[in-house]
């Protein structure tokens, strides 16, 4: 260990983030998620609340069974509540299931702010602190490590400084090896974790001193911080913020501001270095659209889009970054679209053409090109497929492997399934095809016939899919009659990329777009050219 501060990782994905709308995990993608995060050292991984639910019990009951899990150094920790009010610990369902779980390490939650102990459990402070103590020591006399997690905390602090306080040292007299205190509502200012901290600091001097912060103020990674600034030494949170509510303490956000900008010691270096990667795997699993406006580990949080940014950036990054991307394995993006300057052009076409310059004519040929078309509804930034086209027609390199002669599209929606037939005619060279395809919709259906002629003469095609399809109105006053964008997505193996087509008319827009992503398919195997 360097000289560095630790600060101690408690990962409550499985759990709190588990409680965030949109998320699930099947007992399947839970094992895959322990077997990744075991690998990056986090401290301690929340796996669940067994007797909840029939997941979490069979969660745990795979994770006794399996040889590997819990022999990392990652400890896995059992969440549930203290016992019920007027209950022996002895006689609590919750404590006994937490006591027969697998995991070393248990967390039990319990009031810490008096309008709960009357409003909700509907009982008295010194009941509240008994429930606490006793369920702490009966966990702890069967062998666990026990945190408490002081649920609103800071609340309760502010209501009754005292009473917070006296909940805390209900734990430690129960033997508790932490204590955990928690701005449940999320609703806390920095201002008040800190002295919430500081006051629990010099009350108390458990081997844990945890913050738990919800994000219902936008301040879960602040107060987090700010704890840890005032003397907290174990976080918990989430990866990508999941979590009730408005979420968690992002994870993702806080290990790069705790390692790299504070001077913590919290993961190893090749787990912050794969930051970025590790975020998206556990978005997948989750089976949650990752936020590509996260801070550090987000698609768009190196991505440079005016024209004097990237100018800068360019010749420092520095003046716009304020990190190197490939701390946390993400990397900078150049965008082109009607707000860039030369810079923007001349780094994206020094792809195709190393040795250009910013003074080269056809930089600048490029940037009004494209700011025309962006006036007539085009957007590149979001399409950097047919962006590459452009410039590689602009450049006098685009060689277009095969020309659409033809295609029509019928349509019967009264048909039911597969509605809409298409014909497309397509040249290669001087050799030309007809074929047809059926569709649910006219677009599905001219996708389908334009994927199987070109397939004839480039197999390749059927490797791809498209993976997203986007339409927007750009000009709504013209009713049914406007112009629309639309944005297909691509994929193909590990790549994607966007290509985009502008019209009144859906289909030939959509046309547009779809041409562009098949020629990117087959150039990108050719000629390498838009790789
Ligand atoms: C702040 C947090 O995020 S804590 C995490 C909470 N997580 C979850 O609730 C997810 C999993 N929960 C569940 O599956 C269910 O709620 C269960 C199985 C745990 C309990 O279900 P039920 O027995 O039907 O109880 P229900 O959820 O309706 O009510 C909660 C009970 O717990 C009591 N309770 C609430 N907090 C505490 C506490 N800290 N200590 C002891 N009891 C508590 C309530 O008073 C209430 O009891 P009551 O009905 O006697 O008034
Ligand atoms: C325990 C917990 O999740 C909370 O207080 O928010």
């Amino acid at each position: 260990m360097s000289g560095k501060k630790a600060v101690y990782i408690y990962d409550t994905t499985l759990r709190d983030g588990a409680q965030g709308e949109g998320v699930h995990f099947s007992v399947k993608d839970k094992m895959l998620y322990l077997a990744k995060i075991m690998e990056t050292g986090v401290h301690y991984i929340e796996a669940g609340w067994p007797g909840s639910n029939p997941k979490d019990d069979e969660f745990f009951n795979r994770i006794a069974s399996s040889e590997t899990i819990g022999s990392g150094m990652s400890k896995i920790a059992a969440f549930g509540s203290t016992c019920r009010v007027g209950e022996e610990p002895e006689n609590s369902e919750i404590l006994s299931n937490l006591l027969s779980s697998c995991a070393p390490a248990v967390t039990i939650f319990g009031k810490a702010w008096k309008l709960h102990v009357k409003e909700v459990l509907r009982t008295d402070h010194r009941e509240n602190w008994r429930m606490i103590r006793e369920s702490v020591r009966f966990l702890s006399a069967g062998g666990k490590e026990v945190f408490f997690d002081a649920e609103h905390f800071f609340d309760g602090f502010a209501d009754d400084p005292d009473f917070a306080l006296a909940c805390l040292e209900a734990a430690l007299e129960g033997g508790a090896t932490g204590v955990v205190l928690c701005d449940t509502n999320g609703g806390a200012f920095p201002d008040e974790i800190r002295k919430g901290v500081l006051a629990a600091g010099k009350a108390f001097v458990p081997r844990y001193l945890g913050i738990h912060a919800h994000n219902d103020g936008g301040m879960a990674v602040a107060n987090s911080l700010t704890a840890v600034q005032a003397g907290a030494n174990q976080i918990q949170g989430s990866w990508n913020g999941f979590g009730e509510r408005c979420g968690n303490a992002n994870l993702s956000t806080l290990v790069p501001w705790l390692q790299l900008k504070l001077g913590y010691q919290v993961l190893g270096a090749e787990t912050v270095n794969d930051l970025s990667h590790l975020s998206r795997y556990v978005a997948e699993l989750a089976n949650y659209p990752f936020d590509e406006k996260q801070p550090f580990v987000g698609k768009s949080a190196f991505a440079h889009k005016a024209g004097m940014h990237v100018d800068a950036v360019i010749k420092n990054h520095k003046t716009f970054e304020h990190i190197d991307p490939s701390a946390v394995g993400n990397e900078r993006r150049i965008l082109v679209s009607e707000q860039s300057g030369k810079a923007n052009l001349c780094q994206r076409m020094k792809k195709f053409q190393p040795e250009i310059t910013k003074d080269d004519p056809l930089v600048e040929k490029a940037m009004d090109r494209i700011k025309q078309a962006e006036k007539e509804g085009f957007q590149y930034d979001t399409a950097e497929g047919s962006l590459d086209l452009l410039l590689l027609d602009i450049m006098g390199l685009l060689r277009r492997p095969f020309v659409l002669e033809d295609y029509h599209v019928w349509s019967d929606p009264l048909r039911g399934e597969l509605d809409s037939v298409a014909v497309v005619k397509v040249r290669v060279g001087d050799r030309s095809e007809h074929i047809a395809g059926e569709g649910d919709g006219p677009v599905h259906a001219l996708d389908k016939a334009l994927r199987r002629t070109l397939s004839v003469f480039f197999p390749i095609i059927e490797e791809s899919e498209l993976s997203d399809y986007k339409v927007r109105v750009i000009d709504g006053s013209h009713g049914t009659g406007a112009t629309v964008r639309v944005v297909v997505e691509t994929r193909w193996g590990l790549r994607s990329w966007g290509t985009v087509g502008v019209a009144t008319n859906i289909l030939r827009a959509s046309a547009m777009a779809l041409l562009d992503a098949l020629y990117i398919v087959i150039l990108s195997q050719s000629e390498g050219k838009t790789g």
